[in-house]
Protein backbone atom coordinates (compact mmCIF):
# COMPACT_ATOMS: atom_id res chain seq x y z
CA UNK A 1 0.00 0.00 0.00
CA UNK A 2 2.63 2.47 -1.17
CA UNK A 3 -0.28 5.05 -1.82
CA UNK A 4 -0.93 5.44 1.85
CA UNK A 5 0.16 7.61 4.66
CA UNK A 6 2.99 7.20 7.03
CA UNK A 7 0.98 7.04 9.71
CA UNK A 8 -2.79 7.83 10.21
CA UNK A 9 -4.97 8.73 13.26
CA UNK A 10 -8.93 7.92 13.10
CA UNK A 11 -11.10 9.15 15.66
CA UNK A 12 -8.34 8.82 17.93
CA UNK A 13 -8.65 10.05 21.77
CA UNK A 14 -6.03 9.46 24.94
CA UNK A 15 -6.67 9.80 28.78
CA UNK A 16 -4.32 8.87 30.73
CA UNK A 17 -6.99 8.60 33.22
CA UNK A 18 -9.65 6.02 32.08
CA UNK A 19 -13.00 7.39 33.91
CA UNK A 20 -11.55 11.21 33.21
CA UNK A 21 -11.57 13.13 30.07
CA UNK A 22 -9.21 12.77 27.44
CA UNK A 23 -5.98 14.31 26.88
CA UNK A 24 -6.33 14.59 23.34
CA UNK A 25 -8.80 13.99 20.30
CA UNK A 26 -7.94 13.37 16.75
CA UNK A 27 -10.82 12.84 13.96
CA UNK A 28 -8.75 12.23 11.61
CA UNK A 29 -5.00 13.35 10.73
CA UNK A 30 -2.46 11.59 8.88
CA UNK A 31 1.18 12.50 8.09
CA UNK A 32 1.97 11.45 4.39
CA UNK A 33 4.81 9.75 3.19
CA UNK A 34 8.31 11.82 3.51
CA UNK A 35 6.35 14.87 4.84
CA UNK A 36 8.51 16.79 7.14
CA UNK A 37 6.12 18.49 9.66
CA UNK A 38 7.21 21.04 12.36
CA UNK A 39 4.75 20.29 15.60
CA UNK A 40 4.95 23.34 18.94
CA UNK A 41 2.64 23.84 21.22
CA UNK A 42 2.27 25.40 24.76
CA UNK A 43 3.35 22.93 28.13
CA UNK A 44 0.79 19.84 28.98
CA UNK A 45 -0.99 20.55 24.83
CA UNK A 46 -0.19 16.62 24.26
CA UNK A 47 2.55 16.65 22.38
CA UNK A 48 4.69 14.20 23.64
CA UNK A 49 1.41 12.04 24.56
CA UNK A 50 0.82 12.35 20.34
CA UNK A 51 4.56 11.11 19.94
CA UNK A 52 4.02 8.47 21.85
CA UNK A 53 0.67 7.03 20.23
CA UNK A 54 2.40 7.79 16.82
CA UNK A 55 5.68 5.47 18.60
CA UNK A 56 3.19 3.11 19.74
CA UNK A 57 4.67 2.95 23.74
CA UNK A 58 1.01 4.19 24.17
CA UNK A 59 -2.52 2.67 22.86
CA UNK A 60 -5.53 5.08 21.61
CA UNK A 61 -8.75 4.78 24.39
CA UNK A 62 -10.52 4.95 21.22
CA UNK A 63 -9.96 4.99 17.70
CA UNK A 64 -7.01 3.58 15.94
CA UNK A 65 -3.52 4.54 13.67
CA UNK A 66 -2.48 3.09 10.97
CA UNK A 67 1.09 2.88 9.55
CA UNK A 68 1.59 2.40 6.02
CA UNK A 69 -1.87 1.62 5.86
CA UNK A 70 -1.61 -1.32 7.93
CA UNK A 71 -3.46 -1.86 11.52
CA UNK A 72 -0.77 -0.75 14.24
CA UNK A 73 -2.26 0.39 17.59
CA UNK A 74 -4.61 -2.46 17.79
CA UNK A 75 -1.59 -5.29 17.03
CA UNK A 76 -0.46 -7.34 20.42
CA UNK A 77 2.20 -5.83 22.37
CA UNK A 78 5.20 -7.83 20.87
CA UNK A 79 3.80 -7.39 17.02
CA UNK A 80 3.66 -3.50 17.76
CA UNK A 81 7.15 -3.42 18.72
CA UNK A 82 8.42 -4.85 15.80
CA UNK A 83 6.83 -2.94 13.39
CA UNK A 84 7.97 0.15 15.39
CA UNK A 85 11.37 -1.23 15.15
CA UNK A 86 11.22 -1.86 11.61
CA UNK A 87 9.16 1.25 10.44
CA UNK A 88 9.86 4.12 12.95
CA UNK A 89 13.37 6.15 13.54
CA UNK A 90 13.23 8.35 16.92
CA UNK A 91 15.52 10.65 18.20
CA UNK A 92 15.29 11.70 21.52
CA UNK A 93 15.32 14.62 23.43
CA UNK A 94 18.29 12.96 25.79
CA UNK A 95 20.16 10.90 23.12
CA UNK A 96 19.39 7.67 25.14
CA UNK A 97 22.34 6.02 23.63
CA UNK A 98 24.24 3.25 25.72
CA UNK A 99 26.58 5.21 27.48
CA UNK A 100 28.99 1.86 27.80
CA UNK A 101 28.44 1.01 23.87
CA UNK A 102 30.36 1.98 21.00
CA UNK A 103 29.00 3.83 18.59
CA UNK A 104 28.66 1.27 16.23
CA UNK A 105 27.18 -0.96 18.69
CA UNK A 106 24.47 1.50 19.57
CA UNK A 107 23.75 1.81 15.90
CA UNK A 108 23.59 -1.61 15.38
CA UNK A 109 21.67 -2.36 18.22
CA UNK A 110 18.51 -0.79 16.19
CA UNK A 111 19.10 -2.89 13.31
CA UNK A 112 19.58 -5.76 15.47
CA UNK A 113 16.08 -4.88 16.88
CA UNK A 114 14.16 -4.70 13.32
CA UNK A 115 15.67 -7.88 12.69
CA UNK A 116 18.34 -7.49 10.32
CA UNK A 117 21.51 -9.05 10.05
CA UNK A 118 23.04 -6.59 12.05
CA UNK A 119 26.81 -7.74 11.34
CA UNK A 120 26.46 -6.73 7.33
CA UNK A 121 25.66 -3.44 8.39
CA UNK A 122 28.70 -1.50 8.96
CA UNK A 123 29.15 -0.17 5.26
CA UNK A 124 25.27 1.46 5.90
CA UNK A 125 26.77 2.86 9.28
CA UNK A 126 30.02 4.16 8.21
CA UNK A 127 27.96 5.90 5.08
CA UNK A 128 25.29 7.35 7.59
CA UNK A 129 28.44 8.67 9.44
CA UNK A 130 29.74 10.03 6.68
CA UNK A 131 26.19 11.99 5.26
CA UNK A 132 26.11 12.92 9.11
CA UNK A 133 29.31 14.87 9.05
CA UNK A 134 30.92 12.44 11.76
CA UNK A 135 34.39 11.52 11.48
CA UNK A 136 35.10 7.73 10.81
CA UNK A 137 37.52 7.23 13.64
CA UNK A 138 34.61 7.57 15.89
CA UNK A 139 32.89 4.37 15.25
CA UNK A 140 34.53 2.23 17.98
CA UNK A 141 34.95 5.03 20.34
CA UNK A 142 32.10 5.22 23.39
CA UNK A 143 28.86 6.83 22.92
CA UNK A 144 29.81 8.66 26.36
CA UNK A 145 33.12 10.13 25.05
CA UNK A 146 31.78 12.38 21.98
CA UNK A 147 30.47 15.79 22.55
CA UNK A 148 26.92 16.56 22.96
CA UNK A 149 26.27 17.26 18.99
CA UNK A 150 28.51 14.34 18.20
CA UNK A 151 26.02 11.88 20.52
CA UNK A 152 22.90 14.02 19.01
CA UNK A 153 24.74 12.98 15.37
CA UNK A 154 24.46 9.51 16.47
CA UNK A 155 21.47 9.50 17.70
CA UNK A 156 19.87 10.83 14.19
CA UNK A 157 22.05 7.64 12.72
CA UNK A 158 20.66 5.17 15.27
CA UNK A 159 17.06 6.49 14.13
CA UNK A 160 17.79 5.93 10.30
CA UNK A 161 19.75 2.39 10.07
CA UNK A 162 16.62 0.67 9.17
CA UNK A 163 15.62 3.43 6.92
CA UNK A 164 12.27 4.22 8.74
CA UNK A 165 9.28 5.51 6.66
CA UNK A 166 8.34 7.74 10.46
CA UNK A 167 10.79 9.68 12.27
CA UNK A 168 9.89 10.94 15.78
CA UNK A 169 11.78 13.60 16.67
CA UNK A 170 11.02 15.29 20.12
CA UNK A 171 12.99 18.11 21.10
CA UNK A 172 16.33 17.23 19.57
CA UNK A 173 18.35 20.64 19.95
CA UNK A 174 17.73 21.59 23.58
CA UNK A 175 20.95 20.78 24.69
CA UNK A 176 23.18 22.48 21.56
CA UNK A 177 24.37 26.16 20.92
CA UNK A 178 22.97 28.03 18.60
CA UNK A 179 25.99 27.29 16.23
CA UNK A 180 25.55 23.18 16.58
CA UNK A 181 21.61 23.57 16.69
CA UNK A 182 21.50 25.00 13.13
CA UNK A 183 23.90 23.12 12.20
CA UNK A 184 21.76 19.76 13.35
CA UNK A 185 18.68 20.88 11.35
CA UNK A 186 20.68 20.89 8.14
CA UNK A 187 22.06 17.90 8.73
CA UNK A 188 18.82 16.01 10.09
CA UNK A 189 16.95 17.58 7.01
CA UNK A 190 19.51 16.51 4.59
CA UNK A 191 19.76 12.85 5.58
CA UNK A 192 16.00 12.20 6.39
CA UNK A 193 14.70 12.69 3.06
CA UNK A 194 12.90 9.62 2.49
CA UNK A 195 10.93 9.34 6.38
CA UNK A 196 7.81 11.22 6.83
CA UNK A 197 9.21 13.07 10.13
CA UNK A 198 7.08 14.70 13.25
CA UNK A 199 9.79 17.44 14.73
CA UNK A 200 8.42 18.50 17.82
CA UNK A 201 10.12 21.65 19.56
CA UNK A 202 10.06 24.61 22.21
CA UNK A 203 11.80 26.77 19.92
CA UNK A 204 9.93 28.76 17.34
CA UNK A 205 13.28 29.80 15.63
CA UNK A 206 13.25 26.16 14.08
CA UNK A 207 10.00 26.21 12.34
CA UNK A 208 11.52 27.72 9.15
CA UNK A 209 13.53 24.59 8.16
CA UNK A 210 10.01 23.46 7.59
CA UNK A 211 7.32 23.66 4.39
CA UNK A 212 4.63 22.78 7.52
CA UNK A 213 4.16 23.70 10.86
CA UNK A 214 1.06 23.06 12.83
CA UNK A 215 0.30 24.52 17.01
CA UNK A 216 -1.20 22.17 19.16
CA UNK A 217 -3.63 23.69 21.86
CA UNK A 218 -4.96 21.22 24.68
CA UNK A 219 -8.01 20.15 25.11
CA UNK A 220 -8.73 22.05 27.97
CA UNK A 221 -7.66 25.74 26.32
CA UNK A 222 -9.83 24.74 23.64
CA UNK A 223 -12.48 24.29 25.49
CA UNK A 224 -12.35 27.58 27.48
CA UNK A 225 -12.15 29.04 24.70
CA UNK A 226 -15.37 27.47 22.47
CA UNK A 227 -17.44 28.48 26.37
CA UNK A 228 -15.75 32.36 26.10
N1 LIG B 1 2.00 9.92 32.71
C1 LIG B 1 1.01 10.82 32.82
N2 LIG B 1 -0.01 10.61 33.68
C2 LIG B 1 -1.03 11.50 33.79
N3 LIG B 1 -1.15 12.62 33.07
C3 LIG B 1 -0.16 12.90 32.19
C4 LIG B 1 0.96 12.01 32.03
N4 LIG B 1 1.78 12.53 31.09
C5 LIG B 1 1.20 13.69 30.68
N5 LIG B 1 0.04 13.90 31.35
C6 LIG B 1 -0.88 15.04 31.14
O1 LIG B 1 -1.32 14.99 29.78
C7 LIG B 1 -1.37 16.30 29.23
C8 LIG B 1 -0.46 16.37 28.01
O2 LIG B 1 0.89 16.18 28.44
P1 LIG B 1 2.12 16.07 27.42
O3 LIG B 1 3.31 15.68 28.24
O4 LIG B 1 1.73 15.18 26.29
O5 LIG B 1 2.24 17.57 26.91
P2 LIG B 1 3.45 18.27 26.12
O6 LIG B 1 2.79 19.18 25.13
O7 LIG B 1 4.38 17.25 25.61
O8 LIG B 1 4.15 19.12 27.26
P3 LIG B 1 5.68 19.63 27.36
O9 LIG B 1 5.85 20.60 26.23
O10 LIG B 1 5.75 20.27 28.70
O11 LIG B 1 6.56 18.42 27.25
C9 LIG B 1 -0.96 17.27 30.36
O12 LIG B 1 -2.14 17.73 30.98
C10 LIG B 1 -0.17 16.37 31.31
O13 LIG B 1 -0.29 16.85 32.63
Amino acid sequence: MSDSPAVRLSEVTFAYDQSGPPVLAIPDWSIPRGEHIFLSGDSGSGKSTLLNLLGGTLTPSSGNITLLGEAFSSLPARKRDAARATHIGVVFQQFNLISYLSVKQNIAAAAYFAGRNYRHIDGDIIELLDNLHLPANTLNVRADSLSVGQQQRVSIARALINKPELLLVDEPTSALDTRARDAFMEVLTSVATNSAMLFVSHDPGLADNFKKTLTMRSLNEADKERQS
